[in-house]
């Protein structure tokens, strides 16, 4: 198993590329799967759960065609199966994704309750329900969700307790092969979720509202395939943009989209630095300073993502001053900090909230990757630290981060991957 070695780094500087959005790219490969024709996407990061996205869709008998590195091809108009396995669905909380439009298309579908980053308790209950509303019978046993429809789904009006990501994106791509009208209430509004919209509408789809908290969804016959380029990756770019905060550091990123960032900008500008921005960059220049501690609070979109939340106490931990960060999404998001303490940083947990001093002088030691983004923390504090940092199970990092060592090395931090013995 690899690990990575960090040791402290001069200030980032230079620009780097930013990849596709894992969690953009995971539904609407997933979407080919209401295709009657091939689904080609550009802009694919290369990344181990999009793997795992193509394994499960040839697993259910899809064709997929790697054209170059981040682009592919997939035909998934014929299907052998419609059962998603669990050896499959257990590494990546997306494959529950297939579950709507597997019922929507064929009248069946037999899901494996899904793993992903441990970091709560992450139940499916609005994706069933929201699928029950439309007239789907569901029972969970041994595991699988096993779900099947008399003829089409039916639209209906779903109203949404939680603000879910997830069930907005299944309940939407079901909807789009539904009889009838659909409307999802108290949607997710993640930038995420506007490119499955626009990529179900290039795929002949009615979808409506995208981006607000009212998605209506007008039910068509069938849907073709199309050529869809996916979203630049905000929490890859604001992960980068921490990075060179807390070196103090002057970067550019490249391919990027400024207009899904602007919760997680406003507070790096409080943190001290200058940013610019223009269409697809965003610049960052601490003009040789360290950051100040801010407070934030995760909420769903357009507020502070909780994939950022990790990246911004490692900040927190060795800005000036004192600064607050509360999880409100999930209720085991911070297993980074036990990890960062153990490099020296100063942070107090109280309930839901990560309080921390500043000014903590880290110190290198080897530290254990818990889930995708408390790793990015780790490397973060890592080229901060005094001395070396071996981050170790960084596979949660490469189903997330495309190349992010060399990535990182080529704005002069110093990071290897070496294989663990
Ligand atoms: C692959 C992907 O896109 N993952 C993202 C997605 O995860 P994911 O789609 O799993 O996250 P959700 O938005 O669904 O979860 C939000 C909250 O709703 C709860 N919930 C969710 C569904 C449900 O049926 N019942 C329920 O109670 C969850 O436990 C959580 O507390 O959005 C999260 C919130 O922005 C991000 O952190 C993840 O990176
Ligand atoms: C939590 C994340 O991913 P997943 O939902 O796939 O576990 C993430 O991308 O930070």
């Amino acid at each position: 198993m690899d690990k990575l070695v960090i040791n402290k780094s001069p200030a980032l500087k230079g620009s780097v590329v930013i990849s596709g959005a894992k969690n953009a790219a995971l539904p609407l490969l997933i979407a080919s799967l209401l295709a009657d024709s091939v689904c080609t996407y550009t802009n694919v990061p290369n990344l181990k759960d999009i793997k795992t996205t193509l394994l499960l869709l040839k697993d259910l008998g899809a064709s997929t065609n790697h054209i170059d590195t981040n682009s592919v091809e997939i035909n998934a108009s014929q299907l052998e199966s419609v059962t998603a396995s669990y050896d499959l669905v257990k590494t990546m909380r997306a494959s529950i994704l297939v579950l709507g439009p597997l019922l929507a298309k064929h009248g069946r579908a037999n899901v494996s309750l899904p793993g992903g980053c441990a970091i709560g308790a992450r139940p499916v209950n609005l994706h069933l329900s929201g699928l029950e509303k439309m007239g789907a019978k569901i029972d969970v046993e041994e595991g699988y969700v096993r779900a099947s429809v008399n003829g089409r789904l039916q639209g209906a009006r779903i109203y949404m307790d939680i603000v879910s990501v997830g069930a907005t994106e299944n309940l939407m791509m079901a909807a789009s092969l539904a009889e009838g009208v659909t409307v999802i209430e108290n949607a997710a509004r993640e930038p995420e979720i506007v490119d499955l919209a626009d990529c179900l509408n290039a795929m002949g789809a009615k979808v409506s509202g995208a981006g607000t908290e009212n998605i209506t969804i007008e039910g068509v016959e069938r849907l073709n395939g199309c050529e869809y380029s996916i979203l630049p990756d905000r929490i890859e770019t604001g992960t980068f943009l921490v990075a060179a905060a807390v070196t103090k550091g002057h970067i550019r990123c490249e391919n990027a989209a400024p207009h899904t960032l602007d919760a997680v900008l406003n507070k790096l500008e409080q943190a001290g630095a200058k940013i610019g921005v223009g269409e697809d960059w965003i610049e960052l220049d601490m003009q040789g300073k360290a950051p100040k501690a801010v407070n934030i609070k995760t909420v769903p979109h357009p507020g502070f993502p909780t994939d950022m939340q990790a990246q911004f106490v490692t900040l927190n931990a060795v800005a000036e001053g004192a600064g607050v960060v509360t999880e409100t999404i999930f209720e085991n998001r911070f297993m980074h900090v036990p990890e960062l303490q153990r490099m020296g940083a100063k942070i107090e947990l109280q309930g839901n909230a990560a309080i921390t001093e500043g000014a903590s002088v880290l110190k290198g030691a080897p530290v254990m990757a818990t889930d995708l983004r408390a790793s990015a923390s780790l490397i973060i504090a890592g080229l901060v630290a005094e001395g070396e940092t071996t981050v170790s199970r960084i596979y949660h990092l490469d189903r997330g981060y495309e190349k992010i060592e060399s990535k990182l090395g080529n704005l002069g931090a110093n990071i290897q991957r070496v294989a663990e013995a």
